[in-house]
């Protein structure tokens, strides 16, 4: 099953012929295979055999079955319908949605990440339903990924969507394979940004943007 199709670039792409209303598009690294979740749960038993617990104690027998789900919930995301209305009032202000959590894991050590992701546009011709920023972010974010991957994937599937003036995504995010392990850096928080059009060309609007998204978990 493909995640998704792509996008007209216009974004007026149909689902079941209704206008306004697109899927996702596929990753640029294309589609992921089927996930295997028995061989996921045989794969956790080893692992935690290999590091020295008894999986055939009452405590842990279905430690593995959970295990291996968590991994496969914390990195598989819904699709989701995309639905834009025409701009007919011609708005073209700032949107901005603020504080989208964002629950990631980082590709390197499929540890978590967290934090917010701002999100906001000028809009063209279309503009985009508002629950659907926080939407679009849970689905980009919902697989092992890096933080700046996650900002510019965000901000592409924007512009894709919406052909808008400008686009601009800024996320805030602790990394627990920084904070639990490793350098054991706990409260250190990671910005990323990623800006289009007006919102990175235009001196007034870029600040604009920057000063209203500059605050972290
Ligand atoms: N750029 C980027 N790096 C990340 C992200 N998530 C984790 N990393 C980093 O990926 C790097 C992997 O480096 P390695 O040296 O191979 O891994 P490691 O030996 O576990 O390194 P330490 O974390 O320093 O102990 C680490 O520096 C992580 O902090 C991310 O979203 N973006
Ligand atoms: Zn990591």
């Amino acid at each position: 099953m493909s995640r998704a199709r792509a996008l007209r670039p216009e974004g007026v792409d149909d689902v079941d012929g209704r206008p306004g209303v697109t899927r996702p598009h596929l990753r640029v690294a294309g589609s992921r295979p089927a996930i295997d979740a028995a061989a996921a749960e045989t794969a956790a038993d080893a692992l935690l055999t290999a590091l020295g617990l008894d999986t055939t104690s009452e405590h842990l027998a279905r430690t593995p079955h959970r295990m291996a789900q968590a991994l496969i919930e914390m990195t598989s995301s819904e699709d989701f319908e995309l639905t834009t209305f025409p701009n007919d009032e011609g708005y073209d202000e700032l949107v901005l949605v603020r504080d989208i959590p964002v629950q990631s894991v980082c590709e390197h050590h499929i540890l978590p990440f967290t934090g917010v992701a701002h999100v906001g546009y000028l809009p063209g011709r279309r503009i985009l339903g508002l629950s659907k920023f926080a939407r679009m972010v849970e689905w980009h974010a919902r697989r092992p990924q890096t933080q700046e991957r996650l900002t510019h994937e965000v901000a592409t599937h924007l512009t894709d969507a919406l052909r808008p003036r400008g686009v601009g995504v800024v996320v805030h995010a602790e990394h627990t394979c920084m904070s639990l392990r490793g350098a054991k850096v706990p409260g250190t928080v990671t910005s990323t940004s990623a800006l289009f059009g007006r919102l990175r060309e235009d001196p007034r609007s870029r600040a604009e943007f920057l000063e209203l998204t500059r605050s972290t978990p």
